[in-house]
This record gives C-alpha cells, structure tokens and sequence, in this order.
C-alpha cells in the first residue's frame, strides 16, 4: 500500500508533447479515438441488447496484437453500458443483458508493411466455448479484409458452420476501415473511421520500425499527407437480425 503510494507521489507531472516527424504525421488525436471508440461500444451494446435472447454471452474475439488495444478500450465500455434509454421503462431488463466474454485469435498477415497470406498462429478458441455464441470479431484495422476472412473460416471449420450461421452470429468492428484498397473481401459491420490507403500506426496498428503499437493516438507512418474521410461513427450496414449483415463478396460502394 505504502509503496504504491510513493510510486503514485513520484509519477513525473511532465508530459512530452508528441513532436510531428517522429512517428509519422498524427492523424488522429486520442480524444478523438476516445470518443469514437464511446459511440462505436454504444452502437454495438444497443444491437446485443436488443437481440431476443439478450441474456446470452457475447464472445468479444480479438485479433492480436493489432486489435488488442481498441478490443481493451472497447470491451469495458461494452460491458457496462447502460439502456439504450434511461427513460424507457424496461431499462433495468436492458442494462447488461449480455456478458462479455473475452477470447483472442493471433493471425499474422503482414511482415512490416508487406503484405501477405494470413496465418493463425494461435487461439484460445475451441468448439465448446465458442458453437452457438455470438462472436463479435474485433480489430483495429481493415484494409483487404483478409484477416478477418480467415478468422471467420477458422470460425466455420471449428464449429461446422453453415454460412447462415455465419451471417447469424458473427459480426466485426474495426477501429479503421480501408474502403479504397482495390483487393477488398470484405466491409466491417462497424467501424470508426474511414482512411485513406496510406500506412497508418499507433493505436495497436504495428509501424515499419515496430515501435509504434503502444501510441495512444494514430499516425501517418508513410510521412505523407493523408485524409480522414467524414467519420461515420458506429455505422452499420444492416440492422437486420436474419438477413446477410455483410455483403461479403461485394466492394463497398
Ligand atoms: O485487412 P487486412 O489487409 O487483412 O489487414 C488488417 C490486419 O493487418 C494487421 O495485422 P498484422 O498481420 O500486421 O499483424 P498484427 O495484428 O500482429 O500487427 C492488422 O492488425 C489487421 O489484423
Ligand atoms: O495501415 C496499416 N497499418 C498497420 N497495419 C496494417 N494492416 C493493414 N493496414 C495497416
């Protein structure tokens, strides 16, 4: 006790201001992350709440190690988010009803910024913690969308899913969506913000260097000017609970 004490009274008050060159130019400020990623645990808290079986658990599957840092911003918020109305009088049946639960998946697809098959390299899923769940897939980047393409393959083969399995149960969030990227398999159900195809780091997202992962803002890393298109906050495609929520095979409009 004593002693976290002092290491509290001795934590330096300086904070060193982000100098513009060193990571790259900064895209994206962590208050705008922080409030992007606000609405984005609202949105999905709103969809799991609303699902007729809303009691059930909702498998939080986090694509390491990119997606590790939007996953732990976002589960917490997630976990404790309130009615979608504090005036609705059904509120207390709303509030937490879905749990959490925390699984990962490692898949490896890129080698710096050369891109490449994806790979797993590990999980913690198996067929019995995960068949008949709803998974949300969670990660911070997507660019061809081929990560999460084999993530949801990896699902299938574990569980035998049919593809109206699929489309029942699994959905995606990523932080940042590609939409340009000419060899795209897929659009994520939620995101946060569109890029631009420039390399991007921080915020999770690996730079050319590796030193980047553990920025709590976003950079550039290509040093070029980017742009961030109009954000489109905690949007989905199709609120439809039966229907195919993700056009999978089409580019996005
Ligand atoms: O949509 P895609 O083109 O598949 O790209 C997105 C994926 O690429 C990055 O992972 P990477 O392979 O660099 O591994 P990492 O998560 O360990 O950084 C990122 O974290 C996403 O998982
Ligand atoms: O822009 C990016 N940055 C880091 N990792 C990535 N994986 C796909 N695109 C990116």
């Amino acid at each position: 006790m004593i002693q976290e004490l002092s290491i509290i009274n001795s934590t330096p008050k300086i904070r060193r201001p982000l100098k513009q060159g060193r990571f790259g130019n900064p895209l994206l400020s962590r208050k705008q992350v922080e409030r992007c990623v606000e609405l984005l645990a609202e949105s999905i808290s709103n969809y799991y709440c609303s699902m007729a079986n809303g009691g059930d658990d909702v498998v939080f599957l986090t694509v390491m190690h990119g997606g590790k840092t939007f996953s732990s911003d976002l589960a917490p918020l997630c976990a404790s988010q309130p009615a979608p109305s504090l005036k609705d009088p059904g509120y207390r049946s709303w509030y937490a009803s879905y749990r959490v639960v925390d699984r990962y998946i490692d898949i490896k697809s890129y080698d710096g910024q050369i891109r490449g098959e994806p790979v797993v390299m590990a999980s913690d899923l198996t067929r019995e913690n995960l068949a008949g769940k709803r998974v949300l897939l969670i990660d911070d980047i997507c660019e061809t969308g081929n990560t999460i393409v084999e993530t949801i393959q990896f699902i299938r083969k574990l569980c035998r899913y049919s593809q109206q399995d699929i489309d029942r149960l699994v959905r995606t969030v990523t932080f940042l969506w590609k939409p340009e990227c000419p060899s795209q398999s897929l659009r994520p159900d939620w995101y946060g913000y569109r890029t631009s195809m420039h390399f991007l780091s921080g915020y999770g997202m690996d730079s050319k260097d590796g030193s980047c992962r553990q920025l709590p803002a976003i950079f550039i890393d290509d040093n070029r000017q980017s742009m961030v298109k109009k954000p489109s906050w905690a949007f989905r495609f199709d609120q439809s609970e039966t229907g195919s929520p993700i056009n999978r095979s089409q580019k996005p409009r």
